[in-house]
């Protein structure tokens, strides 16, 4: 006998069902101009997602911005060592400064979030140098580690020469005054003797000449990484470190006094965004079923209830087929619990999370694809309402999309609809990337609505010219899932040997 449901939302703080009348789930199905103010309703939709995201703790960020520097470099010494004589001065022997420590980025297996960078990635500076011909020490490098699936892009930068003329020419400074402030940057000078403006003239000429005042322009760093990285990627070089006095000797002239600083690297704004790598994605309004999909596929403890934006971050999940055709995670039904949800939510932030052991029940596994749970998808997604394009941009990388239609619904086929058209307002193209439509619920429709519903969702799919599958489920009761996990594992398998035709393609006309 078919098993049967009575759908009630339940309240986020209290869990206890709440009333039919204000069923969230009703506003999410409903048209997306049905409300008399949709901007409004939409702005309010989106206040009402991000304070959640934000309640539920940030151990997820997507999306940062962060300002990378190289440390600057020490500076030289200005310092002398008695003559034998005694005479003098004596003999210059300043250090050089040690150059700055720099930033690095690399990639670790055991991130799936942005949260734990820093906004502000600056290399150690590195010491000044001192007498006795004392060299500084180099400063510290910083490496960050960034899960696989960022996208580093450089947003500006600004050379540290380009910005102190901006200075200058905001202080509207005659040309000595100019001048004498450059010497500030870039000279340091005995603290008991007084330089003679002379001094500074030949002395920039050995910066010149030991390329310490050559601009550097570089690319603007682009790094989308999509494999781990061995070697770590260089953001930002360290400043040179500054010459000591004796680099500054000018034949027949008494000994220098002068010593150069170390030079300060150009400031870097790098947005960094995390793209989720996974074969497949799953598309879905709020409270599609989507979770509970992943759930059934995986064994994987996603977050499952009856009201919308359950899901506030995208996760990724394992499939594993055996031989047979049957998968982990196909025992039955699935299970709700809110205390070991709340543990495994403690242990992934502690880094302690383990997921429950594979049972392979002897079999040999016979192919694997990855599947990613996202947040519901809500009408103007792409203009970024609800969690908008948080959710679009982790979904973009996948091999493949599943549509996750809820039967239950009066319209699937214009929710299916709404689903296609955000997809392609934020990315044209990226709607062919669908392969299934899952037709979720299947239990909570009589035999005939649920026949007349899916005739429905077939004629929209036919009006986009065919190509995708239409699969009836009952997710929440493992129904169904079998033909899931068959198609999804074909179509993969299409789309790897495809992308493996076109690699193999690339590598030989190199
Ligand atoms: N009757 C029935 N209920 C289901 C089925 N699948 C999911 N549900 C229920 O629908 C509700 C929403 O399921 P979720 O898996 O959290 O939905 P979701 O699409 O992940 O929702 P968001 O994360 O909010 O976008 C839960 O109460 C599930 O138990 C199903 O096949 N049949
Ligand atoms: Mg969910």
């Amino acid at each position: 006998m078919r098993p049967t449901v009575t759908f009630r939302p339940l309240c986020s703080q209290c869990r206890l069902p709440l009333p039919p009348v204000i069923s969230l789930r009703r506003g999410y199905h409903a048209e997306p101009d049905s409300f008399p103010d949709m901007e409004a309703e939409l702005l309010r939709r989106k206040r009402k997602t991000d304070a959640k995201r934000r309640q539920g703790g940030s151990e997820f960020i997507d999306h940062l911005i962060v300002t990378v520097r190289g440390g600057k470099g020490g500076s030289g010494a200005s310092a002398f060592t008695a003559h034998p004589s005694k005479r003098g001065l004596g003999i210059p022997s300043g250090g050089n400064g040690g150059q700055g420590g720099s930033v690095y980025l690399k990639t670790s297996p055991h991130l799936t979030s942005l949260a734990r960078i820093s906004k502000r990635l600056i290399g150690e500076q590195g010491s000044h140098g001192a007498g006795q011909m004392k060299h500084g020490r180099r400063g510290a490098d910083v490496i960050v580690s960034v899960p696989v699936g960022t996208v580093v892009r450089e947003m500006n930068s600004e050379a540290a020469t380009v910005a102190w003329a901006k200075e200058d020419a905001a202080l509207g400074l005659d040309a000595q005054q100019r001048r004498e402030r450059r010497w500030d940057r870039w000279f340091v000078s005995h603290p008991n003797t007084e330089v003679i403006a002379d001094e500074y003239g030949p002395a920039e000429e050995t910066l010149r000449r030991e390329g310490f005042l050559r601009r550097t322009t570089v690319d603007p760093i682009y790094l989308d990484i999509t494999k781990p990285i061995v070697e770590p990627v260089l953001l930002s070089t360290g400043g040179r470190g500054g010459l000591g006095n004796p680099h500054f000797q000018q034949p027949e002239s008494p000994p220098p006094r002068l010593a150069s600083k170390g030079l300060s690297p150009g400031t870097l704004t790098l947005s960094f965004e995390l793209k989720l790598l996974a074969d497949v994605g799953l598309v879905g309004l709020p409270n599609a079923g989507k979770s509970t999909i992943l759930r059934a596929l995986t064994g994987r403890g996603a977050e499952v209830a009856g009201y919308a934006f359950t899901t506030l971050n995208p996760q990724v999940g394992v499939v594993r087929v055996f031989e047979d055709g049957s998968w982990r995670g196909e025992e039955g039904v699935v299970e709700e619990s809110e205390t070991r949800r709340e543990r495994e939510k403690a242990d992934r932030v502690k880094g302690e999370y383990m997921p429950p052991p594979v049972k392979t029940r002897g079999q040999a596994e016979a192919t694997r694809f990855t599947i990613s749970d996202n947040p519901g998808l809500l009408a103007r997604a792409s203009e970024n309402y609800g969690l908008g394009h948080s959710f679009l941009r982790s979904i973009e990388r996948s091999l493949a999309l599943v549509y996750v239609v809820d039967l239950g619904s009066d319209t699937p086929d214009t929710d299916l609809q709404v689903l296609r058209d955000e997809l392609e307002a934020y990315k044209p193209g990226l709607a062919d990337k669908a392969v299934a439509v899952v037709l979720n619920k299947g239990d909570e429709v009589d035999e005939e609505v649920g026949k007349e519903r899916v005739k429905r969702v077939k004629e929209v799919i036919k009006a986009w010219g065919g190509g995708v599958e239409t699969v009836v489920v009952s997710a929440k009761f493992g129904l169904g899932m079998k033909r899931v996990v068959r198609v999804l594992c074909d179509r993969v398998g299409e789309v790897r040997k495809e992308l493996a035709r076109v690699e193999a393609e690339e590598v030989h006309e190199e």
